[in-house]
């Protein structure tokens, strides 16, 4: 077991950003996916020690998560205010000399980023950005690493290619991913799906194994198969959620002839 978060609740004045939160996930690579508002952000800035839960606790590798030793966990934000004139590889450098192990090198091997490492924070694309941040998550072997939309303005093409990576480096690297956008989910050992601040799903990858997707009913009698653009674009208009299930591949095969 990677992490157990048990009743775990935080307000932000009357709005529930986190609900009594219960679940756990498996060592590799998991997913904590939802929809937006549904408390992924709050989850990770709770993790990171930047904001306090109001009750519940969190253990990761068996320890209470404040107790781990700051190079055992690292996190890649979505959003980053990043010294724009730092360059790449100086910045992976300090970071593998300061957690007292270097893989600079495997990192940017890894990650594609060998042909823009001397490059300056400002002169990469959105999409090489990402990329030199989610990697740089990576430096120093930390036993967890948390990724928050890691995929945001990368092309599909390396998307591809970041998963491979994950799913080289979930070897030595347990990896959690904060996201609204789910692939893959045969490589997956656990995902939790957060809504309204409430735990949707939990499941590990016995039970993902037969799992093509997942379909949302809302409270309108809307239904959508895998398209999580459509479900945020519903619950912009307002819509709400009755349920979200997984979908077997045999349900799947069965409801399109
Ligand atoms: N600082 C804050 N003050 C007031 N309300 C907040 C604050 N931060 C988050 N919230 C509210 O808490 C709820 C959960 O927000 P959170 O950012 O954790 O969701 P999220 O799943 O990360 O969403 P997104 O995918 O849009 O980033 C939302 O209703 C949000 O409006």
């Amino acid at each position: 077991m990677l992490l157990e978060c048990s009743n775990l609740s935080k307000s932000y004045g009357k709005i529930k950003a986190l609900d009594n939160v219960s679940f756990t996930l498996e060592k590799g690579l998991s997913y904590i996916l939802g929809p937006n508002g549904s408390g992924k952000t709050t989850f990770i800035k709770i993790v990171s020690n930047i904001v306090p839960p109001d009750s519940g606790e969190i253990k990761i590798l068996k320890k209470h998560y404040l107790n781990l030793k700051p190079n055992d966990i690292s996190f890649s934000y979505e959003k980053t205010v990043f010294p724009s004139s730092v360059r790449i590889i100086d910045y992976l450098r300090t970071i593998g000399e300061f957690r007292g192990n270097d893989n600079t090198d495997e990192i940017l091997s890894l990650f594609d980023l060998e042909g823009v490492k001397t490059k300056k924070f400002r002169e990469l694309s959105q999409g090489y950005k990402r990329r030199f941040l989610v990697a740089s998550a990576f430096v120093g072997f930390p036993k967890v690493v948390f990724l928050d939309e890691p995929f945001s303005n990368i092309d599909i093409i390396a998307k591809k290619k970041m998963m491979e990576t994950f799913l080289e480096l979930k070897k030595k690297i347990n990896i959690i991913i904060v996201s609204h956008v789910f692939t893959s989910i045969d490589k997956v050992d656990s995902i939790v799906v957060l809504h309204n601040g409430k735990v949707i799903k939990n499941l590990m990858k016995k039970e993902l194994k037969n799992i093509s997707g997942f379909r949302v009913v809302f409270e309108d009698g809307t239904v959508v198969i895998n398209n999580i653009g459509e479900i945020n674009r519903l619950i912009s208009q307002g819509k709400r959620i009755l349920s979200i299930e997984p979908l077997s591949l045999e349900k799947w095969l069965a409801e399109q002839f």
